[in-house]
C-alpha cells in the first residue's frame, strides 16, 4: 500500500534530527583521541573522558525527544540509565562506520582495542560495528533508532510502561515508513534495523562484565559514569 509520512511525522523527524545534530561531543574532546599518545592506561582515560562527554550529550538529546519530558520524572532517569550503554554503542558505531579522512576511526578503533578490556568482548563488539556500517543508515534513521533505543519500555524500574510504549510506537511507525521510502529495494531493511536493537541488548550484557573486569584491574570511572552505570 502507498506509504505516506504525515505532516506531524515530518515535524517529528525534523525535531529529532535537529536535536541529534545539535548535540555533539565538543571537538576538543574528540581531537584528543587523535593527539594523545598510546598506552592501555592513556586509552582507557581518553575513552572514559569521551564516554562521559557522550553521556552529557545523550542527556541533552533525550530532553529534546518530543514527549520525553512529559513522562514521569523517575521514568526519565530509568530510561536514561537503562539505555546509555546501548545509545553509546550506536553512536560509536556510527562514528566508526564513517571513514573519516583524518584516520580518526582507525585511531578510535585502536584505542578501544587497546583499553584493557578482555578479548572476549572484542569480537561481538566489532561484529556489531561492522553490521552497523553495512546498513549505511541515513542521519534521520540513526537519530530515530537511537530514540527508539532510549524509549525502550522494559528497562529496570520503569513504572508507566504503557506511556513509554506509546511514545516508542510513535517513533517505530515513523522509522518503518522512512525505511520503506528511503530503501525501496530492501523490503527487509526496517526488520534489519530492529535486529540491531536485539544485538544491542546482548552487548549491554557484555558491557556489565566489561565494567567489572575494568574495576577489578582498579580502573577509575568518572562520577557521572558511576552514577549512570551503578558502579560503586
Ligand atoms: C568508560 C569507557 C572506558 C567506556 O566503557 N565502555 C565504553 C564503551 C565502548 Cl568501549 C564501546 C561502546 C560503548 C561503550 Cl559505553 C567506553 C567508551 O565509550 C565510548 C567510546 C567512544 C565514544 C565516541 C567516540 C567518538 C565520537 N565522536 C563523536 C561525534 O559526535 O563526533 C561521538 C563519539 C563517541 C563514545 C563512548
Amino acid at each position: 500500500e502507498k506509504v505516506e509520512i504525515t505532516k506531524e511525522q515530518r515535524a517529528l523527524i525534523k525535531a529529532i534530527l535537529d536535536a541529534y545534530n545539535r548535540h555533539q561531543i565538543p571537538q576538543d574532546v574528540t581531537k584528543k583521541l587523535l593527539q594523545e599518545q598510546y598506552s592501555a592506561e592513556e586509552n582507557f582515560l581518553l575513552l572514559t573522558e569521551v564516554a562521559t562527554s557522550q553521556v552529557q550529550v545523550l542527556v541533552e538529546f533525550t530532553k529534546n525527544i518530543p514527549g520525553f519530558l512529559s513522562l514521569d520524572r523517575e521514568d526519565q532517569i530509568a530510561l536514561l540509565k537503562g539505555s546509555a550503554v546501548e545509545a553509546m554503542f550506536l553512536r560509536s558505531a556510527q562514528v566508526l562506520s564513517k571513514k573519516m579522512p583524518s584516520g580518526y576511526t582507525e585511531v578510535l578503533e585502536e584505542r578501544i582495542r587497546k583499553s584493557g578490556m578482555s578479548e572476549e568482548f572484542m569480537t561481538p563488539m566489532f561484529n556489531f560495528y561492522k553490521s552497523i556500517g553495512e546498513l549505511h543508515m541515513t542521519q534521520d534513521e540513526q537519530a530515530l533508532l537511537t530514540t527508539i533505543t532510549i524509549l525502550t519500555p522494559d528497562r529496570p524500574y520503569v513504572k508507566s510502561h504503557e506511556a513509554v510504549e506509546r511514545l516508542q510506537e510513535t517513533m517505530l511507525d515513523v522509522l518503518r515508513k522512512l525505511c520503506v521510502l528511503q530503501h525501496p529495494q530492501e523490503p527487509q531493511y526496517f526488520a534489519r534495523l530492529l535486529g540491531r536493537l536485539t544485538e544491542l541488548r546482548t552487548l549491554h550484557h557484555y558491557h556489565v562484565e566489561m565494567l567489572t573486569s575494568w574495576k577489578t584491574n582498579d580502573h577509575k570511572f568518572t562520577p557521572l559514569l558511576c552514577e549512570i552505570w551503578d558502579v560503586q
